[in-house]
């Protein structure tokens, strides 16, 4: 029988959004100034509250975060959470709403869960996964347009094809495989959660990143993405495999499974793979 994970999809999608209100509130406290400062407490607030909920909750399984120290034991167990407490640090702490809270159970190298809650913008979305398979997926809050569903990967391909990517890892290569990809436009955003966030919410049609991204950067928006029918894979077309002893698992490509073919070509013909 396929597990449905729903007691502890209940219990992530409270805390990430939980984790998320209370580094909003401090930000919005005012009481620090130095921007480096704010990014400090945010990290370590959500960090705190992220780990003290899952140890406490789930004491057995394994546990990955940023922001404490890794122990080799979690790649023993079969379960493991991976949370990115605040993944856009940068964004956060200059006040802008590129950022978001990452919670994710990875069962046996495989994303099982995720929830990416974007506090800025009042939202939390989630998706469960079996053996890499969608599940179930959905949202909390409301988005902005007023939409109730989020795109599924099937969804209509636009004209041209909007890319997300980094605006403080910019790579030198983007607009090289931009252009052999043909007509584009990029988006240059914060935080890998939101830069999949684009994609399930209509606003980008691609995310393709090539250097420096661990698993909790990827790991919650991976599994929303897989849980809505969107491709998910290294640049090779690999699939991501969660729980390894290095973190640092560097690529990312979420887009719809009908234009995968065509951006791993253009990666290839751009030299960038
Ligand atoms: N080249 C790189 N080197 C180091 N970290 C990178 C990276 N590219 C992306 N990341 C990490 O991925 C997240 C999103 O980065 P970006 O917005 O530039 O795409 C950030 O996580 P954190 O904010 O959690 O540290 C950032 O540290
Ligand atoms: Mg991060």
């Amino acid at each position: 029988m396929t597990a449905s994970f729903e007691a502890e999809l209940g219990f992530a999608r409270r805390i990430a959004r939980e984790a998320g209100e209370r580094v909003l509130a401090l930000r919005a406290s005012g009481r620090w100034t130095d921007p480096t400062i704010v990014g400090d407490v945010g990290d370590q607030a959500a960090d705190a509250y992220l780990q003290g909920s899952i140890r406490a909750a789930y004491p057995n399984d394994g546990l990955l975060s940023e922001e404490t120290v890794d122990s080799p034991a979690r790649t023993k167990k079969s379960r493991t959470w991976i949370v990115d407490p605040l993944d856009g640090t940068k964004e956060y702490r200059t006040g802008r709403v590129d950022w978001a809270v990452h919670v994710a159970l990875v069962v046996d190298g495989k994303p099982a869960l995720g929830v990416v809650a974007l506090p800025s913008l009042g939202l939390v979305l989630w998706g469960v996964c079996a053996e890499g398979e969608p599940l179930r997926h959905g949202f909390d809050g409301v988005p902005e347009d007023g939409t109730s569903t989020l795109l599924l990967g099937d969804s209509r391909t636009p004209g041209a094809m909007r890319l997300v990517c980094s605006r403080s890892h910019t790579p030198d290569w983007m607009e090289r495989f931009a252009t052999t990809l043909g007509e584009h436009e990029l988006v240059p955003v914060g935080s890998v959660g939101y830069k999949a966030s684009r994609l399930l919410l209509g606003e980008a049609d691609a995310y393709v990143h090539k250097t420096g991204v661990k698993e909790w950067d990827t790991c919650a928006p991976e599994c929303v993405a897989l849980a809505l029918g969107w491709h998910v894979s290294r640049l090779n077309g690999d699939k991501q495999i969660y729980n390894q002893l290095d973190p640092r698992n560097d690529e990312l490509l979420i887009c719809r499974p009908a234009d995968a073919e065509r951006i791993m070509r253009a990666l290839r013909d751009s030299g960038v793979v």
